[in-house]
């Protein structure tokens, strides 16, 4: 940071990411969600500093790529935009405003080289007359190419030569999406991608994505819209403070028994379709963590023992976390009291 601050942004994330499926990030605002896209993407600001590892397996031909050690020259031209699609978090901010929706996808398709190759050298060489019929092939399959991606987005062929600023919100959020969609990138990375949507375009946002994950490609949802989690994910990883604190199948974390970190219990808890009680107090500063858990100062388990920072251990971060679903192979006999008991009743 600017003044010689440093903040541990993110310091504890580990999660994979499977083709035909969706990881849900959730997390209260600042506690590190886009700082680890911006990571994964290399996209930090020049003086951030990473650790660990993100690895991008093979896939289609393309070689493996250690994200975080990899060469900007090499994320720009075979990663961002074509093994990995960035939905943003602002269509406003991605989009540009004086160019039509048109223009910004043919421009990206041409980008990518995902378009139409150059004119044969035959064609090249013979006469304009010859030469002319080439280069229109070229735009059409530019123009098709920008077609499929607006398509893939459901964004209406009909408001391609539409300027940014003429669209509603969630048309600008499809317009966003289908500049990601264009490399056809098989792992997508959607940033809030319904703030400021209304409920119904949530919905339809969400199901779009979503589809895209039924396609065969993995998404990493970045999100505090807890329902939109649920409508659209396959696992939760839950953010505190820039580590994650719970990683847990979606079923079992929005369903029974719940989730088992008291942060992420208190997350549901806040919904207005259940307790609507709002967790009490608000996150540590991320250049002030304590050496404990960073969620033991509101944490209504809170004990001595939270004075020592807990490590995750069967998906989850905490000293007494709520039990887990029983084990596969024992579904009745309870190991826990209290909470079991309640679930069971
Ligand atoms: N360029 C930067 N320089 C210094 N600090 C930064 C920078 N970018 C982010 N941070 C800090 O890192 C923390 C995490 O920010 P981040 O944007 O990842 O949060 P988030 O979980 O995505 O929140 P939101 O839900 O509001 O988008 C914040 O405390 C923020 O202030
Ligand atoms: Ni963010």
């Amino acid at each position: 940071m600017r003044g010689g601050h440093h903040v541990r942004a993110v310091s504890g994330a580990s999660f994979d990411l499977a083709p035909g499926s969706c990881l849900a990030l959730v997390g209260e605002s600042g506690c590190g969600k886009s700082v680890l896209a911006s990571a994964l993407l290399g996209l930090l600001p020049g003086n951030a500093e990473t650790s660990g590892a993100a690895h991008l397996t093979a896939a289609d031909g393309a070689p493996a790529v250690e994200l975080l050690t990899a060469d900007e020259p090499l994320l720009a031209r075979t990663v961002r935009g074509r093994r990995i699609g960035l939905v943003p978090q602002s269509p406003a901010a991605h989009l540009t405003p004086v160019r039509t929706i048109r223009a910004q996808l043919e421009e990206t398709v041409r980008e990518l080289g995902g378009g139409p190759a150059a004119p044969a050298a035959g064609a090249a060489r013979g006469t304009s007359a010859a030469r002319r019929p080439g280069r229109r092939a070229a735009r059409e399959a530019l123009r098709a190419a920008a077609e499929r991606a607006a398509d893939r987005a459901a964004f209406p062929l009909d408001h391609l030569d539409r300027y940014p600023h003429q669209l509603s919100g969630g048309l600008a959020q499809r317009a966003a999406s289908a500049l990601a969609l264009v490399g056809d990138a098989r792992l997508l990375l959607a940033d809030e991608p319904t703030t400021g949507l209304d409920r119904d375009l949530v919905a339809r946002t969400v199901d779009a994505l979503r589809a895209h994950a039924d396609d065969g490609r993995a998404l990493l949802m970045i999100t505090h819209d807890l329902a939109a989690a649920e409508r659209i994910a396959d696992h939760v990883a839950v953010m505190y403070a820039g580590r994650i604190v719970e990683h847990a199948d979606a079923a079992t974390f929005f369903g029974t028994p719940g989730p088992r970190h008291p942060y992420a219990r208190g997350l549901l808890d806040a919904l207005p379709g259940r307790a609507f009680a709002p967790i009490p107090g608000l996150p540590p500063e991320l250049g002030a963590l304590p050496d404990g858990c960073a969620f033991a100062a509101r944490c209504p388990r809170a004990d001595a023992r939270c004075a020592v920072r807990p490590e995750p251990s069967d998906g989850v971060a905490c000293h007494h976390p709520h039990p887990g679903p029983p084990p596969a192979d024992a579904p009745e006999k309870s190991e826990e009291k209290g909470d079991r008991r309640a679930r069971t009743a």
